[in-house]
């Protein structure tokens, strides 16, 4: 199946540089809110896996079907299929550094990934927020999203708990998780998250000075 993906989307050309990071957290923990401000102050491209999956609704097709349905039951959708959306977004960028939001939200996510793209991630951004918090700010949130209401979000608050925790913990292990405190104010937390990003920009001017 990854070979079938790659054969019909294309991949990166051996040997290019591609910087890839993770940015995840519960649901309304602020990915998006930070991902804009990332990539207004640093030379990111943005892929919401939420968005390419809600673009996909709009397509009127079986698949269409298929992805609403299960975003509005607040559960995951396949991860080949998202994987195959994140991997022709990023080939259709031309850019080679992307913020990665909402990905990985699973195991399987994570697994997919690795066999389709298999570029390793610098580090993944956790936005850690208390649940009560993410609840008001997604409940105000006014978007028009299908998602945004009681249920589904309590649904997708147990999704987070059971499946994307464990993949928080993997990294953690692995010393590539980047925890930031989401319960600050949006200008606050960016803080946080510009300091970390201006550290990986000084570690690529060293690793060009030290070549
Ligand atoms: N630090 C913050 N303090 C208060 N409100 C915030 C903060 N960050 C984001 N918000 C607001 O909370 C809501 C959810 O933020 P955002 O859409 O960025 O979250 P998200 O993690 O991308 O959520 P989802 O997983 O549902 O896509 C938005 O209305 C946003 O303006
Ligand atoms: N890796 C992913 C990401 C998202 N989904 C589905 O989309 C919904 C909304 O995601 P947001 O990041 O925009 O909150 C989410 O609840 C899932 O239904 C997914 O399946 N896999
Ligand atoms: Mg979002």
């Amino acid at each position: 199946m990854a070979d079938a993906i790659k054969n019909e989307v294309g991949s990166f050309p051996s040997g290019k540089k591609i910087t890839v990071v993770f940015v995840i957290g519960g649901p309304g923990s602020g990915k998006g809110t930070q991902c804009s401000k990332i990539v207004k102050n640093f030379s990111f491209t943005h892929l919401s896996a939420g968005d390419l999956l809600r673009e996909e609704v709009k397509s009127d097709t079986e698949q269409g079907t298929m992805i609403k349905n299960l975003m509005h039951e607040g559960k995951l959708v396949p991860s080949e299929l998202i994987v195959k959306l994140l991997l022709k977004a990023m080939l259709q960028s031309g850019n080679d550094k992307f913020l990665v939001d909402g990905f990985p939200r699973n195991e399987e996510n994570r697994h997919a990934y690795d066999n389709i793209i298999g570029i390793e991630p610098e580090f993944v951004l956790f936005i850690d927020c208390s649940k009560e918090e993410m609840e008001r700010r997604i409940l105000n949130r006014n978007q028009g999203r299908d998602d945004d209401n009681i249920d589904t979000v309590r649904r997708r608050f147990e999704v987070f708990q059971e499946s994307t925790m464990p993949v928080v913990q993997y990294y953690e292990k692995r010393g590539k998780l980047r925890r930031v405190d989401g319960a600050k104010s949006a200008d606050e937390v960016f803080e946080d998250v510009k300091a970390i990003f201006v550290q990986l920009n000084a570690q690529v001017v060293l690793s060009f000075v030290t070549w």
